[in-house]
């Protein structure tokens, strides 16, 4: 075990004190005080020193207290301004009349009656102004009671110190004796060192490569924005490009161009958030409307009935991301088109574990000719496989856009299958309206639950939560920004 130099000039300057604060030690070793502390931390771990740390409570008067030095609270002052009564307009008239007479009045130091004040007797100086001197004196005072009024009053102020003490043990006083090496140490050698073996004869500072340093807690990422950024950059490696849109969409888009129909109960106001404002449809609207009456010119029958355009104009916040990507679509009709977005959505949930009424989704589309369900599935499996889930499987589901749609589930050891989101070919419903003639491979996931899974959360909410404890314990997953893993 060899000590550092650093080390050695500490107990060499403590010997001869004993026992001494860090502070008085850092003036004589002309060295910071954490610097000192922290050297005192390692002399203690191998029993040289020990070190004591202290918490002191301090007073000192505000700017307002100082103002009352010598001349005495402002009520002690204002009762010395008269002799046995005054007329309270007269009493007002002095500058400190606005705290003094309240504060009189509270310690019964004064009557009024009509008008005027009278003294009751010659009060004693009471324990607020004794500890007020006191502090004032540079005095520490020790009345609780008294101190809490005068810092209600502003008038006085708490100030929480450290210290640290510093003492040698037996241990290191022998040490000392024995004498130490005080020779600067090396901690970097030069090429020149090197070659012409001066090295040899330098003192080489030594490292222990088995003690733990002091934890520190660097800025990092959230552990959740770590993910969403790992699945971007996942996506990007693969080849889409983002998309952007915004939180507040029209109902048209987010519904009716999915072929939603317009009584679906996810569109009633106990599934979603609608808003006060409207949208205007956007050309070619009538398409889609001719789709959802009978079918427009395809072979589909539509839902039948009545659209309402009104209805359609309706502004909500998205349900789901998927408005972006059939509107991504209508902008680019030409394949080849792959795009993705990771983005809040809002449904009216109860705030449960699992359950909260805005969450991440990550949203994709593939459109190119030839593309068929197994490079659906395809894609999915590789993607989650990038994400770390080994096993996935697929079950039939149903959604009003896709056809045929499922829904991808991982496995995870302890909890079993897990459904994590919603895939499958948009229908000629929703494609022909936006004269798109290529197939479409979509899917939405949703990426809260999937962080759930991977940092191993029993409860949503933690993800949104700033709890620094969980935030700093959750290490970091998945990939560097360098890619490795
Ligand atoms: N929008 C669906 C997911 C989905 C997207 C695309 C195709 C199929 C399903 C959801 O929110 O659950």
């Amino acid at each position: 075990m060899e000590l550092t130099l650093n080390e050695k000039r500490l107990l060499v300057a403590l010997e001869p004190l004993g026992t001494v604060d860090a502070a008085t030690l850092a003036d004589r070793m002309d060295a910071r005080r954490e610097a000192v502390v922290q050297y005192a931390l390692l002399a203690s771990d191998r029993g040289l020193a020990t070190l004591e740390r202290c918490v002191n409570t301090v007073y000192s008067l505000t700017e307002e207290g100082n103002k009352y030095v010598g001349a005495g609270l402002p009520e002690r002052q204002l009762l010395e301004s008269f002799a046995a009564e005054i007329p309270m307009r007269d009493l007002q008239q002095h500058p400190l009349a606005k705290i003094g007479i309240g504060q009189m009045r509270k310690k019964g130091w004064i009557s009024i009656r009509d008008g005027i004040v009278r003294k009751e007797g010659s009060p004693a100086p009471g324990a607020d102004e004794l500890a007020f001197a006191n502090i004032a004196k540079g005095l520490i005072d020790e009345d609780g009671e008294a101190i809490v009024e005068l810092r209600k009053r502003g008038l006085v102020q708490e100030e929480e110190t450290v210290t640290y003490t510093v003492a040698i043990t037996p241990e290191g006083r022998e040490l000392v004796r024995r004498g130490l090496d005080l020779r600067e140490e090396v901690g970097t050698l030069t090429r020149e060192q090197i070659i012409s073996g001066e090295w040899k004869d330098l003192n080489l500072r030594r490292y222990s490569v088995e003690k733990l340093p002091k934890r520190i807690y660097p800025g990092k990422v959230h552990p959740y924005q770590r993910m969403l950024d790992d699945m971007r950059r996942i996506l990007l490696d693969m080849g889409f490009t983002e998309m952007h849109g915004s939180i507040v969409q029209s109902s048209f888009w987010n519904f009716d161009a999915l072929f939603q129909p317009q009584d679906h109960p996810a569109r009633e106001m106990q599934d979603t958030f609608f808003l006060g404002e409207e949208w205007p449809l956007p050309a070619g609207f009538e398409r889609v409307r001719d789709m959802h009456e009978h079918g427009g010119e395809t072979s589909s029958t539509g839902w039948g009935g009545v659209w309402s355009s009104k209805k359609a104009q309706q502004c909500v916040l998205r349900t789901h991301t998927t408005s972006l990507s059939i509107q991504h679509l209508v902008e680019h009709p030409e394949p080849p088109v792959k795009a993705f977005c990771i983005g809040r959505v809002y449904r009216r949930e109860a705030i449960d574990p699992t359950h909260l009424p805005e969450f991440e989704q990550l949203e994709g589309i593939m459109m190119d000719r030839g593309v068929t369900f197994s490079h659906l599935l395809g894609f999915l499996k590789e993607f989650y496989r990038k994400m770390g889930f080994e096993d996935v499987r697929f079950r039939p589901a149903y959604f009003p856009y896709t056809e045929p749609s499922v829904e991808p589930e991982v496995w995870v050891d302890g909890l079993g299958w897990v459904e994590l989101g919603g895939a499958g070919i948009f229908r000629q419903e929703v494609t022909a309206p936006c004269g798109i003639q290529y197939p479409v491979l979509a899917w939405g996931l949703g990426v809260s639950r999937l962080a759930m899974l991977k940092v191993g959360l029993k409860d949503l909410r933690q993800l949104y939560r700033s709890d620094i404890e969980w935030i700093r314990e959750t290490p970091i997953v998945g990939r560097r920004p360098d890619g490795g893993e």
